[in-house]
């Protein structure tokens, strides 16, 4: 059972651990420690006006002779959806709107580069509901939306890239639904959109009620910052998913998500983290927090009773490096934002020393795969 008031797994652990066990156990659970960053004092202020966490860390890398570091700052932001579900559609986008706008300024304070907020982040997660309205209302163009104009705002006042996972209506394309990502650049361009690769049918995520499989590929984002492109949320159990961006060059791969805790806790802390190792990059693993209610109860085809709540949706966004160590998570029960401070060079240094990139048989797994998904392929098992 996820329990709510549990706050992290980090807090547990430095409660109830001797100083001299927590530091190995951190050691082994954690990888190579990251320094925490020294954050202005004013950011720590508004975070605490605006009942949210605040956490900084730092990842290391080696100086080098012929490349400066290529140092930035992440922000990975989390939070519930401020306004019951049942309030009228514009007057909940807005209040995510002002949420959002508020954590920006405290991110622009710490010197956040490029920002990334959780998937479908103006709106209720209500695709367990499976009924249209009034949640298909909350999709918007990808280029052009309330939402997109609104970040274009933030990007360019802070010189920040913003990664914003919306809803999108495709006006160009029969007004059908897809689950996207817009990159917008920190000079306030639309850089992109990326669009989500692997739409769940597990529990109550009923997605493909909405919308299919993305059919924008793996794009990688240059920005001013480093190469990134996002992984929407079920794509992080896709290892090919993370290769694909990986072998088109992203540095930094965030995941934007949404997900519960009896469903997925266990595997969160893992899949994002071995992404990083596997691919020589970062991995930004963002998550929504608490609990949301609809107002029509919905079933979830387990045999249980109809109900009216998703699950507990439980933060603990964190970013993971490609050496394997990572940040502590932030809080189960918080909205917050999480500034990392990375310096992209730890990419290629990791890449020397473990060289999956050179031992990685790809041509070998793209023939074999391309004969494994033909319909008269038979599974090549040894037999007695
Ligand atoms: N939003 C989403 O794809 N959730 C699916 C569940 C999971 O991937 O943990």
């Amino acid at each position: 059972m996820a329990r709510a008031g549990f706050e992290s797994l980090e807090r547990c652990l430095e409660k109830h651990l001797p100083l001299a066990d927590l530091q190995e156990v951190k050691r082994i659970l954690y990888g190579k420690e990251t320094r925490k960053l020294d954050l202005p004092s004013r950011a720590f202020e508004a975070a605490s006006k605006g009942d949210f966490e605040l956490q900084g860390y730092a990842f290391q890398a080696v100086a080098e002779q012929q490349r400066r570091p290529r140092t930035v700052r992440m922000g990975l932001v989390q939070n519930r959806t401020p306004l019951p579900a049942d309030t009228p559609v514009v007057k909940q986008v807005t209040a995510l709107h002002r949420r959002i706008e508020a954590i920006v300024e405290v991110a622009a304070m710490c010197g956040v580069n490029i920002i990334c907020f959780q998937e479908a982040w103006t709106m209720p997660f209500a695709f367990c509901t499976r009924e249209k309205l009034p949640w298909t209302e909350f999709a918007e163009s990808a280029e052009d939306g309330p939402t997109t104009k609104f970040c274009q705002e933030l990007a360019r006042k802070h010189d920040m890239v913003v990664v914003s996972p919306i809803l999108e209506r495709d006006t160009e394309h029969g007004d059908i639904l897809w689950n996207t990502a817009v990159v917008i650049s920190n000079s306030g361009a639309v850089l992109g959109k990326t669009r989500k690769n692997h739409i769940p049918r597990v529990g109550d995520f009923n997605e493909s009620t909405y919308y299919m499989e993305g059919n924008l590929g793996h794009p990688v984002f240059q920005t001013q910052f480093g190469r990134i492109a996002v992984n929407i949320c079920y794509g992080r159990h896709h290892p090919l998913n993370w290769l694909m961006y990986s072998i088109n060059g992203a540095e930094v791969i965030f995941n934007p998500s949404a997900t519960i805790g009896v469903l997925s806790e266990s595997l969160w802390p893992i899949e994002a983290r071995n992404a990083a190792i596997a691919n020589h990059c970062f991995t930004c693993a963002i998550n929504r927090v608490g609990e949301e209610f609809f107002p029509n109860e919905f079933t979830s085809g387990d045999g249980k009773k109809a109900h009216r709540d998703f699950g507990y949706f439980y933060g603990s966004s964190y970013v993971a490096a490609p050496d394997g160590s990572r940040t502590p998570g932030l809080s189960r029960n918080r909205d917050g934002l999480l500034v990392t401070e990375l310096d992209l060079n730890l990419c290629r240094q990791v890449n020397d020393i473990w060289g999956f990139k050179m031992t990685g048989r790809y041509e070998m797994y793209a023939r074999e795969l391309a004969e494994a998904v033909q319909p008269n392929y038979s599974p090549k098992i040894v037999k007695e």
